[in-house]
């Protein structure tokens, strides 16, 4: 179990990382997500070592991991770190760099990496040398060099930024089917809701360098402790209370406002096509709703709206 104990970290005067706190049981995927510049690339250079943290203490199965001012080699043996900027050695083939580190029997070494290549689908592509590969290329060869000397925890920022959505969404099914079925554990900063919905145990939601929620995916998502929260994974509504009767002011996504006979009234003012659905862009009071419809509606109708399904504001 990784356990980071009330870490605090400044690259200037004003703190990074305020008291954060977190702990990750063996074989739980982790999202880390939060506007831009919060910390979530900072937070992981912390974990991995690249960093000091200026107070606090990581444990890793209760035994204290030191930092940078401790040693001159960063990281640890049973953690691997994948950042933005990876380190591959560019004028040598795919498969000799997922190997580099790999120091076993020459049939067990092959196969390794073999397997390696083949979840992040770059087996055809083994021969070749890095330098000649796209940015999503090189993004799954250093996924696939973190893999190959058998982390238990695994640290990954914006791991798909770079990959086409044709090949992530297999990329990210295998990747996560691997780490589930060899209990890898990972801590994986993203700006992508559906590596968070779909792939992660448990959501942090950082802030100004804090972490203001950590819950099981499902409960951050379904319940958001505020709008920014609810903001990270889609459009979103604050409905004041007055407009539903409701007993307090409700959070709602789009796909949770639906056109009704009741509710309130708002007037159209634009239809974005989203492939399944349109995005509604409405106007009440001076401020815009979200709503999602079937088809495209004409600007300035005037329609109700309530809320889908209808207890929902029972337990928002
Ligand atoms: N080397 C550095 N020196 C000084 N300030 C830095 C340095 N690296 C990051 N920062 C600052 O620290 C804060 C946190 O940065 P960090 O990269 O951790 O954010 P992030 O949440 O990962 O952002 P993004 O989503 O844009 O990648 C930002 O205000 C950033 O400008």
């Amino acid at each position: 179990m990784l356990q980071l104990i009330d870490i605090s970290f400044a690259f200037a005067k004003a703190e990074t990382l305020k008291n954060i706190s977190l702990d990750i049981i063996q074989g739980t995927h982790v999202a880390v997500i939060g506007e831009s510049g919060c910390g979530k690339s900072t937070l992981l250079d912390i974990t991995y070592g690249l960093l000091q943290a200026k107070k606090g203490q990581i444990l890793w199965d209760d035994e204290e991991l030191t930092g940078p001012d401790h040693h001159l080699v960063p990281g640890h043996p049973m953690m691997k770190y994948v950042p933005q900027e990876f380190d591959l050695m560019p004028f040598t083939s795919v498969f000799e760099n997922v190997g580099e580190h790999l120091s076993l029997q020459k049939d067990d070494r092959v196969s390794r990496i073999l397997e390696l290549l083949d979840v992040v689908d770059m087996s055809d592509l083994k021969d070749r040398k890095v330098k000649t590969l796209s940015g999503g290329q090189k993004q799954r060869v250093a996924i696939a060099k973190a893999l190959a000397q058998e982390p238990q925890l695994l640290l990954l920022d914006e791991p798909f930024s770079h990959i086409d959505n044709f090949r992530k969404n297999a990329l990210r099914r295998k990747l996560f089917d691997y780490l589930t079925v060899n209990n890898i554990s990972c801590l994986v900063a993203t700006h992508d809701r559906d590596d968070v919905l779909s792939f992660c145990d448990k959501t942090v939601i950082m802030q100004e360098g804090a972490i203001i929620d950590y819950r099981t995916t499902a409960q951050v998502y379904e319940k958001p402790l505020s709008v920014y929260t609810a903001s990270l994974f889609d459009e979103v509504n604050l409905i004041p209370k007055e407009w539903l009767n409701s007993e307090k002011d409700l959070i709602l996504y789009p796909h949770q406002l639906k056109i009704s006979e009741t509710g309130f009234k708002v007037d159209v003012q634009q239809s974005f096509f989203q492939g399944a659905d349109f995005l509604i862009v409405a106007q009440k009071d001076g401020k815009q709703v979200f709503f999602k419809s079937k088809q495209a509606i004409s600007n300035e109708k005037q329609l109700f709206l309530n809320v889908f399904p209808e207890n929902l504001a029972l337990r928002n």
